[in-house]
């Protein structure tokens, strides 16, 4: 039987940004589990700069073997990563949230627990450090319910047909001009900051962001990506609050089209003129963009809807409730009320019976006993996924995934956890 040795630790670099052995031979592992090409030397120092700046803490799982030829003992065997931002729960109030990314098991050791046993540790350490809510992206949508995360916002692929005969629903102010994309190096985090606290589910950013939208990255190669051009949008003061950063995909691509990588707006007066310059590009017929909110005024810019076909639909942040209380407690409530809930929760970290008395925006919500009579029963997935307004309690009760026990419960709960706006952070870790 193979021992697994378990280890977290930070990164280390030197002077000159290069990664010591052990960083490099758990970055380099990290882009094998992503089926990511190997990192060149420049591509690693990067991906090393870029792990520091966001805090990463890395654990990494050694095997206690050494077989020739194979990868040497300091490769691990597993790789998990956490490390904490922000994230908008409604009406502006940011909380840090635990944040876990880099999950990969070497397809010679998968199906034997690890990550089991490395997220059991990991959130049962997050829950102790006081972290009321935890936050993965995933590349499949069948292993994290079990442990507790539900789907609590979305993303579209948006395909905008802007050949000719392109007309917009209402004239935006067109306060927009092209800049070198390397601008976006220091002003897309300013941005983004203002943006997040407009968004419920907005998390703040990692560097990987900055690096894509400013062209220092292409997240391909690793290298410099000099196809990225962007242009800003300009406040009435004539303050950028908003930028879109694209590319051109390339004569042989039919119609041609441009691809959007990342637009942040402050202001719908922003949102509608970025979208009015990307639709205005000479040469192209059409645009597309991977991480289009799912419900935006986008639609409705346009005076023919059917110039916007939604391609796609995809999860974006799955959420997994720590603390049932502080998590409540620390997102706005818009409409009063009172809700009993039931949450059930295999891993033992926020299971119990929770009072909620919403009124004046903000809710109490008390711990009550096992036998006190409830509304909803749902588990704590489920309420990772209602905890933004984003999942409808009245559909997940269609569903079977929530159990209401007094008559219109899952209505009351529709109308409780509403937010000012539908949850959206165009943002995967
Ligand atoms: C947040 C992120 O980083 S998302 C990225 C996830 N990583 C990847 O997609 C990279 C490729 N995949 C992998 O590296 C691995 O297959 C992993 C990480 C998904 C799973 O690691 P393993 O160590 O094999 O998982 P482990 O043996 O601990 O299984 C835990 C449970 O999840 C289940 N499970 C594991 N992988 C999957 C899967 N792909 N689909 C559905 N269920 C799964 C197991 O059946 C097991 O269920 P149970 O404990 O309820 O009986």
């Amino acid at each position: 039987m193979t021992n697994y040795r378990f280890e977290t630790f930070e990164p280390v670099v030197d002077d000159k940004g290069v990664p010591d052995e052990q960083t490099a031979a758990y970055l380099q592992i990290v882009t094998a589990g992503f089926h990511d090409r190997k990192l060149t030397d420049e591509a690693l120092v990067k991906k090393a700069r870029r792990t520091i700046a966001d805090k990463r803490v890395l654990t990494a799982v050694y095997a206690d073997q050494n077989l020739p030829y194979a990868y040497e003992p300091l490769t691990p065997v597993a790789t998990f990563a956490h490390f904490e931002k922000k994230m908008n729960v409604g009406g502006g109030r940011l909380i840090p949230t635990h944040l876990i990314t880099w999950v990969t098991v070497r397809p010679t050791h998968r199906r034997r627990g690890l990550l089991r046993s490395l997220m059991t540790a990991n959130l049962t350490e997050a829950k102790a450090a006081g972290y009321p809510l935890a936050a993965l992206t995933v590349t499949e949508g069948g292993i994290y319910t079990r442990f507790g995360f539900g789907t609590s916002t979305w993303m579209s692929t948006v395909e905008i047909d802007t050949s000719p005969g392109f007309k917009l629903a209402c004239e935006p102010d067109r306060r927009v001009e092209m800049c070198p994309a390397s601008v976006l190096t220091e002003l897309a985090p300013q941005v983004y900051e203002r943006f997040m606290r407009r968004s419920p589910g907005a998390i703040e950013r990692q560097q990987a962001y900055v690096d894509m939208a400013s062209g220092t990255v292409n997240p391909e190669t690793g290298e410099e990506d000099r196809d990225v051009r962007a242009a800003l949008h300009y406040d009435e003061d004539g303050n950028p609050d908003g930028y879109v950063s694209y590319k051109f995909k390339g004569w042989k691509t039919d119609p041609p089209t441009v691809e959007v990588i990342d637009l942040i707006a402050v202001s719908d007066a922003a949102y509608s003129s970025l979208w009015a310059f990307v639709a205005a590009i000479d040469l192209v017929d059409r645009v597309v963009y991977d991480e289009a909110a799912q419900t935006s005024p986008l639609p409705w810019l346009v005076d023919n809807p059917r110039r916007v076909k939604i391609k796609d639909q995809h999860d974006a942040v799955w959420l997994r409730v720590l603390d049932v209380e502080k998590a409540l407690e620390a997102r706005p409530w818009p409409v009063a009320g009172q809700l009993t809930i039931r949450v059930r929760d295999d891993m033992n970290l926020a299971d119990g019976t929770f009072s909620i008395t919403a009124s004046g925006g903000s809710a109490t919500v008390e711990a009550v006993s096992a036998s006190h009579a409830v509304d909803l029963e749902l588990g704590v997935a489920e309420l990772g996924s209602i905890y933004l307004g984003g999942a409808d309690p009245v559909i997940l009760a269609r569903a079977g995934r929530i159990t209401e026990h007094t008559e219109d419960a899952a209505v009351r709960a529709r109308e409780l956890f509403a937010l000012e706006r539908a949850p959206y952070g165009p943002n995967g870790f």
